[in-house]
């Protein structure tokens, strides 16, 4: 058995172990110019707006950092002015006192500049992370909202990615794009307006250069992105290389194959190399030749600005200003190119993490139940499933389970068996059909209120990082320390809790990693006693237990199940022979049913599996 959840209250899917990144996140390591990611965003308009809906929160914090962008941009483009002060009226006519003066002006100005310029920057990131809080937090809660479907189709460390990865770079790209945006775009307009006012030919020599920059960036920037999004897809493999490696550690020991692996992570590691030293060469090319164009710019401005000097149309003052215009007025060009990209990338993850929040939830009945206590008789009539659409897992399944019994679900792998308790559970909704309990169709019983009443004890039981009566306490929340003992008693586990390191306080690791399966098993029974349910669903361990502690299993399972209705996935004899029902499962269909002499007598198909399977024994 294996698709069904944990425990009780199905909550508890067993997360793998995280990707190992997916690498720098735009703006992160020497390639950040053009972003890593190719992602571009799909729906624009409606991804602004819902980062808004995150954003908009802080509205008035964002107006004072728009209102400091402002001050800033504006000293920004006053600055050079000043210069061409200093030169024409005071350096010029040698009036010493005045140039004092106007360099003191300069000074407290580019000090106010960078004073702004961290207050913009933290008040962004205050925002963005806020912002960011509520969007992991609504993430992790819709989680906690959809299907097990989702959990069963989508890789879990694709889910990961998106709580975490995806997430930082929204609240890492956003921060710094959006406040260097603002800048860049208020900085170039105001410094196009100063230099058209001073000179309108000189501003439009200056310009010449700007089509060439583009031009010349865009060139390199797309073979750049190509690489760099090869470099993205390759750190990928490795990643995977890494997942599987360390989650097949075993496997891998058994059939000693470490060398093999060693070779496939070299080859993957050097294709990386290459891609990563071609992307990086290619990338690295830009600021050189940005400088390059800079120069250009200067070369520009000196020499045509000197010849109108000379001609008498404009001051040497105006030159210095204009030299320094031109630098200040190519910089926010190169970084609203560099922003483009980084912003998209941001929006591509966002989207991402949009398109899980958009997942179906869980759908409710208008006229849902809560159900309080049950008696547990169950039916299903004439039920058929799909995991995907026309292909049927479960055919016409019909049953009738008076309160109490204990049913044995016996038949082939993949025939169905934990789909029946999936369903049971309503980890999956039926397609045709009817499940009733006590009478009532289980889609008509709030889910929570249905799995209050269900306990699930898996074979593989998944455990948390915490204390071991925190694990069992996990079975109703309110118990007190004596119940969880009692629990854990009745479940044949307290001994072996005894002599853990620190008893019930031991605090377990990795999923509980460092017990027993046939311990983490009594655990999961000690969990289940305490919460105590009407319908209880068992997996039998098929494995991996040792003799004494497959007795004290079956013992505690046989303690648990009485009193209760019971369907236990069976593999083993004396479970089969016990039960008061017998559904055999066959291609998902009940091919028989009946108790284990009733099914003998027949000698149909639970005949020949039995005969098969435990004849010898
Ligand atoms: N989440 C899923 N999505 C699609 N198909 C699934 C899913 N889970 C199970 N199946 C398919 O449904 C069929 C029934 O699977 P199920 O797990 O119910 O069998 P089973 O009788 O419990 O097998 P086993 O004894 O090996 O655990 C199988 O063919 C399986 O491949």
């Amino acid at each position: 058995m294996k698709k069904v959840p944990e425990e009780r209250k199905g909550s508890t899917s067993s997360f793998q172990p995280p990707a190992f990144g997916p690498g720098p996140a735009p703006g992160r390591g020497p390639g950040h110019r053009f972003s890593a990611k190719s992602a571009k965003p799909k729906d624009l308009k409606n991804t602004l707006r819902r980062l808004w809906k995150y954003f908009g929160e802080f509205k008035l914090l964002l107006f004072g950092i728009f209102l400091v962008i402002l001050i800033s941009s504006f000293i920004q483009i006053v600055s050079p002015l000043l210069i061409q002060k200093a030169i024409d009226q005071y350096i010029i006519p040698r009036k010493l006192d005045g140039l004092f003066k106007i360099v003191l002006a300069m000074i407290i100005l580019y000090i106010l500049n960078s004073i702004f310029a961290y207050i913009q920057g933290y008040g962004m990131m205050i925002v963005s992370q806020r912002a960011v809080f509520k969007m992991r937090n609504d993430l992790f809660s819709k989680l906690q909202r959809i299907p097990i479907k989702i959990f069963d189709t989508r890789a879990h460390g694709d889910l990961m990615s998106r709580l975490t990865n995806d997430i930082d770079v929204v609240s890492n790209t956003l921060s710094a794009s959006l406040t260097s945006i603002f800048s860049s775009i208020i900085t170039l307009a105001g410094s196009i307006a100063v230099m058209l006012s001073l000179s309108p030919v000189l501003t439009i020599l200056t310009l010449l250069v700007v089509p060439l920059m583009f031009g010349l960036t865009n060139l390199i920037a797309n073979t750049t992105r190509k690489l760099f999004s090869q470099n993205q897809k390759l750190l990928g493999s490795l990643n995977s290389v890494i997942e599987e490696d360390i989650t097949g550690q075993k496997v891998i020991k058994v059939f000693t194959r470490e060398k093999n692996e060693i070779e496939k992570f070299e080859r993957v590691n050097r294709e990386l190399t290459q891609v990563g030293i071609r992307a990086q060469i290619f990338s690295g090319i830009i600021p050189p030749l940005m400088n390059l164009l800079n120069n250009l710019a200067f070369i520009i401005v000196a020499a045509s600005g000197g010849f109108l000097a000379l001609k008498g149309f404009i001051t040497v003052g105006t030159i210095a200003s204009f030299i320094q215009y031109a630098r200040q007025f190519t910089r926010p060009l190169n970084e609203l190119a560099n922003q483009f990209n980084q912003i998209q990338s941001a929006f591509a993850s966002a989207e991402r993490v949009f398109e899980i929040m958009d997942e179906e939830e869980e759908k409710h009945a208008e006229d849902e139940i809560e159900i309080d206590s049950l008696k547990g008789e169950v039916e299903f009539k004439n039920v058929w499933f799909s995991y995907n659409k026309g292909q049927p897992v479960l055919k016409d399944i019909s049953f009738h389970v008076k309160p109490g019994q204990m049913v044995a679900l016996v038949g082939p792998t993949g025939s169905g068996k934990t789909t029946i308790v999936n369903l049971l559970s309503r980890f999956y909704d039926i397609d045709s059909g009817q499940i009733l309990i006590d009478g009532i169709d289980i889609r008509k019983i709030s889910r929570e209120s249905l799995r209050k009443n269900l306990g699930i004890v898996l074979q593989d039981t998944y455990l948390f990082s915490e204390p071991v009566k925190e694990n069992i306490r996990y079975g109703r929340l309110s118990a007190t320390d004596d119940e969880v003992v009692m629990a854990a008693k009745t479940a044949n586990a307290h001994e072996f809790i005894r002599h853990l390191p620190h008893g019930y306080d031991t605090v377990l690791t990795d999923g509980g990693a460092d017990l027993s399966q046939g311990q983490r098993q009594l655990l999961a029974l000690a969990r289940a006693i305490l919460s105590d349910p009407a319908i209880l669903i068992l997996d039998e361990a098929t494995s991996n237990i040792d003799t004494r502690t497959e007795k004290l299993v079956q013992s505690a399972m046989l303690k648990l199940m009485q009193g209760r209705t019971s369907f236990v996935i069976a593999h083993r004899l004396s479970t089969i022979r016990n039960a008061d029902l017998i559904l055999v499962i066959n291609n998902g269909q009940v091919v028989e049913q009946g108790t284990h002499e009733e099914l003998l007598q027949k000698r149909g198909f639970y005949y020949n599996l039995y005969m098969s399977q435990f004849a010898v024994v």
